[in-house]
């Protein structure tokens, strides 16, 4: 009963609070003794509590509504989803995902990508704005759902990442039932000799490769789209790019390539223009690569040990619907996600040397709120989509091999909060000499003031957070 009655006041304030949403900032932080002793006495109060918490932090619906009337947001569109030409059931789909407006990418890339003669594109917009949904569509938009061979092959750096965006596909589609999807994945078996059927084939590189020469799956001469998804890292990674490439050359020469990211850097943007003819090119401004929306931070420790306290005081100042937590290596991942257990948080553990559909379960649970805290390694720094990420925590800056500050995978794994308008914050544990001079190259290279945290003044993590 008094669950009942909390839920029935929680609703009622979460309607009233979504027009004034400044006086839940009031009274959660504010109050939040009163609110602790109330979160202690019931779990079902707390999940609901979470939830008000959690849409206000983030945003309510009315801050994407704003976003997209700046032009100045990555958001921002001029046209509705119904000038974009798209095919009704197509619209339906839009719909019933709840978009209400196109993205700015996706408002530009659309139309490029729906011209005829087909033309090619290679898109960049920040983490969140909506760049599966676009080539999504694209694809959508092409396939002869009367012709029962694959017409779109779209490629994703992993496993996880392509089972993410066939569910976009799936739901997008979901009025449009005659196009059909096949998984290119590892442990997706299919009897030798056959032919697909299935219009549209999401898959990794290798399998999708696999299919097209090894096993004939796939008549690569029959497809239309070729979408190349997170391309950075598909050209930037060898074995990805030569998979991609193989794949590429058995293509018809009208074929059309699509490829997107948050991220390219200069020398994989020209690699791309060099292997995608006479393509349409959108590109960001460095400036405009970060999001205003997500908040940056960094904390001074000494040691794992004390990022770890830090860690504790931040959970302890202000409610985290989830979170995101990466960590340079496998060990510290493991470390910590035990020292997390320990205080009692639900913790999910992510690295790369765990089996692909392991990694998938994870995640799924994960985005189903099943655990709140994930950590992980770079393994989970791009494209995977979780709406309630309110913190991404950097407990080790990314480097690359040598050291150097890896500012593509900074990029992407703050991105993982504050997605499509949404508030996120992204803090940073900085534990050395070494890892500050990082953290400045990473601030410059952005040219974004990546602010101090103190993380024993609760007074201030709470502000940063309201
Ligand atoms: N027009 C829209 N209106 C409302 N929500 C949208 C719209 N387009 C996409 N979204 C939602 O925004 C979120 C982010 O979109 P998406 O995953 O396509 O971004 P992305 O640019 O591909 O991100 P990343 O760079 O991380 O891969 C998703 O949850 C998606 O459902």
């Amino acid at each position: 009963m008094a669950t009942d009655s909390w839920a029935e006041a929680v609703d009622k304030q979460e309607a009233a609070l979504d027009s004034v949403s400044w006086m839940l900032g009031w009274i959660l932080f504010s109050k939040r003794h009163f609110l602790y002793l109330v979160v202690s006495e019931d779990v079902g109060a707390q999940s609901l509590l979470n939830k008000l918490i959690r849409n206000n932090l983030v945003n309510t619906t009315n801050q994407v509504e704003v976003l997209q009337k700046d032009p100045n947001s990555p958001l921002y569109s001029v046209k509705s989803f119904e000038e974009l030409r798209l095919k009704p059931q197509l619209l339906q789909g839009v719909y019933g995902m709840g978009f209400n407006r196109p993205s700015k990418i996706q408002e530009t890339a659309l139309p490029m990508m729906l011209a005829e003669p087909p033309q090619n594109l290679i898109a960049q917009s920040q983490s969140g704005t909506g760049k599966t949904a676009a080539f999504v569509l694209a694809m959508l938009s092409h396939v002869d759902p009367n012709n029962k061979y694959p017409q779109c092959l779209c490629v994703s750096p992993t496993y996880e990442l392509a089972l993410q965006t066939g569910k976009v596909i799936e739901q997008m589609g979901k009025y449009y039932p005659e196009v059909k999807l096949v998984y290119a994945i590892r442990g997706n078996k299919l009897q030798r000799g056959m032919k697909l059927q299935e219009q549209i084939v999401i898959g990794t590189p290798g399998t999708m490769l696999d299919w097209c020469s090894k096993f004939k799956f796939i008549d690569p001469k029959k497809i239309k789209v070729f979408v190349l998804d997170e391309a950075d890292v598909m050209i930037a990674t060898q074995g990805h790019q030569d998979q991609s490439i193989r794949i590429q050359r058995m293509l018809p020469k009208n074929c059309q390539m699509l490829l997107f990211s948050a991220t390219f850097e200069e020398s994989v943007w020209n690699f791309a223009q060099r292997i995608v003819p006479d393509p349409n090119i959108i590109k960001l401004k460095r400036e405009e690569e970060t999001l205003d929306t997500i908040k940056q931070y960094y904390v001074l420790c000494n040691s794992k040990e004390e990022k770890f306290q830090a860690l504790s005081n931040i959970y302890g100042a202000i409610t985290i619907a989830q979170a995101m937590i990466f960590c340079h290596t496998r060990k510290t991942a493991g470390w910590l996600a035990g020292e997390l257990s320990r205080e009692g948080h639900q913790v999910a553990l992510l690295s790369g040397e765990m089996q692909v559909e392991q990694r998938a379960a994870v995640i799924e649970r994960f985005r189903d709120g099943k655990e709140k805290v994930l950590v992980t390694t770079n393994v989970c720094a791009r494209g995977i989509d979780v709406e309630q990420v309110s913190v991404v925590i950097n407990f080790d800056l990314p480097i690359d091999k040598d050291g150097n500050p890896d500012n593509e995978t900074y990029l992407h794994r703050i991105g993982r909060t504050g997605r499509f308008g949404k508030r996120g914050l992204a803090i940073n544990m900085v534990d050395s000499k070494m890892s500050m001079n990082i953290l400045y190259r990473i601030q410059e290279h952005f040219n974004k003031k990546i602010e101090k945290l103190d993380t024993d003044d609760l007074d201030e993590i709470e502000k940063i957070a309201s």
